[in-house]
């Protein structure tokens, strides 16, 4: 709107425009003529010419209805043509880069007035310009490609690989070295998972679960085999192209006979006749990213027990796509191996060490998910705190009911919780080698991954509760909501069923009690 349009109006002035073909509103100390939208209205003719509205401040029926980003849409926006003179308006735009002040809505790290023993300046300004790219580059093709369920684009993946956020969502390690970090924000050796547990949090903030995977979920997973287990000469062909974000990995372990039961594998690879190939055959079942990936890094079953390949896209290789709970952006694969040959060279470790490979791989994609389970949590509990505040039932805000406040307790206390343990657990990552990491911390972060979905799945639960109807709504006032109760069991399973990683971490602690332990 240029300064011309904008004009003073008073609220009598206001008052005069109340009927259909001539509606004005007041919303948040700005005039709105609704005259010729009134028909258009999603929500109705009659709720706007009703005598409460029409030529009314309507700010708080408009915000018990909708969300602020509606009047931020061009085609809304457009609607405005003046302010009530002498009145400011309080309801801010979200302002791309800046935290929240919301309370519990950012992690006490990043909040006002309080300290952290483990993020230095350094996390601090690259959290700010972490969140400055993904709120202005990447938030909006988040929310395009969950919609329409197509591959993120080339364009961002150009724009990440500038600032090597592919390189750097691989942890830290030798990988970076020689790598201009975000910029020059960070040194290659100063990067640890504290930086990566950044761009995670940041990446799940975005409020679009198929998409977070979409957006290389398969390299992040698939990846470090290649990177702690593949020779020089394989990691010189397929490393470079991945990091620039042309080429695309994933990681295929689970079939349809074999999920977080990694032990029972049917996918076979045998050597042919002159020992320099494997022959794979076999299916792999739910594999993230793999309907566009170029390599796949496989467990297979052979001779001598299990094996970790990676098999490039190539004769034999076949993908399709399987419809799931969310976003088809995600590329979820079913892939068969009908007599694919791939070098033997090509084997991640030893032959037969594949479970060692597979499992201590785990440890840092089940890490990775924490991050993310944590920060959507979040991300929950800031919407529910926003809608109580602005939603008027019976009379009252829910705030004023305390079933609603006893619930957001709950929440809150479970988001601390996890984000506090996976404070701890990686700052533990930070001072263990990769592989002190896979026997010291696979039980630990087996159960900080149980109790992160286990609480977001009673968030999620509560959070419909709170918000009714709205929870279930695509669009809307509830929308996060709605995707995130849908998408919630994707956490709970990939990368190993909740129950079955709180059974590994109680396993884990029986081999390591003390021969002597007695009451
Ligand atoms: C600037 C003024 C307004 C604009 C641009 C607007 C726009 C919209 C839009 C885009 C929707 C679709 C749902 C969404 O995306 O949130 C909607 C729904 C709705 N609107 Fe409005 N609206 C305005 C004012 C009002 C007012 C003053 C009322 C008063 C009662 C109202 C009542 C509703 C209702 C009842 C719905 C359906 C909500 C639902 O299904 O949950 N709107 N409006």
């Amino acid at each position: 709107m240029t300064s011309r349009e904008i004009k003073g109006i008073s609220r009598e002035e206001v008052a005069k425009h109340n009927k259909q073909g001539d509606l004005w509103i007041i919303v948040d100390a700005k005039v709105y003529d609704l005259s010729r939208f009134a028909d258009m209205h999603p929500g109705g003719l009659a709720v706007l010419i009703d005598p409460e509205v029409a030529g009314q401040d309507a700010t708080d029926v408009f915000y018990g209805l909708h969300r602020h980003e509606v009047l931020e849409k061009p085609q809304y926006a457009r609607l405005q043509i003046g302010v009530v003179p002498g009145e400011e308006s309080v309801i801010k735009s979200k302002v791309i880069g800046q935290t929240s002040d919301v309370p519990y809505a950012e992690p006490t790290w990043l909040s006002k007035g309080y300290s952290s023993p483990y993020f230095n300046d350094n996390h601090i300004a690259f959290q700010k310009a972490m969140r400055e790219f993904f709120d202005t580059i990447i938030y909006p093709e988040a929310q395009a490609r969950e919609e329409d369920g197509k591959r993120v684009s080339q364009e961002v993946l150009d724009k990440m690989a500038a600032l090597e956020i592919h390189a750097m969502r691989m942890g830290p390690g030798k990988h970076l070295k020689g790598r201009t970090l975000m910029g020059g924000l960070v040194k290659p050796e100063e990067f640890d998972y504290f930086h990566e547990l950044i761009i995670s949090q940041e990446l799940a903030r975005m409020g679009a679960r198929g998409f977070a995977d979409g957006l290389l979920g398969g390299t992040v997973i698939g990846l470090p085999p290649v990177l702690n287990f593949g020779s020089p000469e394989l990691q010189r062909k397929v490393v470079p192209d991945i990091f620039a974000g042309k080429k695309f990995i994933c990681l295929a372990i689970s079939e349809a006979h074999a999920g977080s039961d990694v032990a029972g594998i049917t996918t076979t690879a045998v050597k042919s006749e002159d020992g320099k190939d494997w022959i794979i055959n076999g299916e792999k079942k739910w594999i993230t990213n793999g309907h566009f990936a170029d390599y796949f890094t496989v467990g297979c079953k052979t001779e001598n027990g299990l094996t970790a390949i990676l098999v490039p896209r190539t004769e034999g290789l076949s993908t399709k796509p399987i419809k799931t709970s969310y976003s088809s952006t995600a590329g979820t694969a079913y892939v068969t191996f009908d007599n694919v040959r791939v070098p033997v060279g090509n084997t991640l470790g030893p032959e037969g060490g594949g479970i060692f490979v597979i499992l201590s791989n785990f440890n840092h994609e089940r890490w990775a998910m924490c991050c993310g389970s944590a920060r959507s949590q979040r991300a929950v509990v800031e919407e529910c705190l926003k809608w109580v505040n602005q939603r008027k039932a019976f009379g009252k805000p829910l705030s004023s009911q305390a079933v609603i406040r006893s619930k957001l307790a709950s929440m809150i206390a479970r988001v601390e919780s996890a984000q506090a343990w996976l404070e701890n657990v990686t700052y533990q990552m930070c001072n263990m080698s990769y592989k002190e990491q896979s026997s010291k911390l696979a039980g630990q972060i087996a159960f900080l991954k149980m109790y992160c979905t286990r609480t977001a799945q009673e968030t999620a639960k509560d959070a419909v509760q709170v918000f009714g109807g709205r929870g279930i709504t695509k669009t809307g006032m509830g929308r996060l909501i709605e995707m995130y109760h849908r998408t919630i069991p994707f956490d709970a399973l990939l990368g190993g069923a909740e129950d079955v990683l709180g059974d590994l971490g109680v396993r884990q602690a029986m081999r390591q009690m003390p021969k002597d332990a007695r009451l």
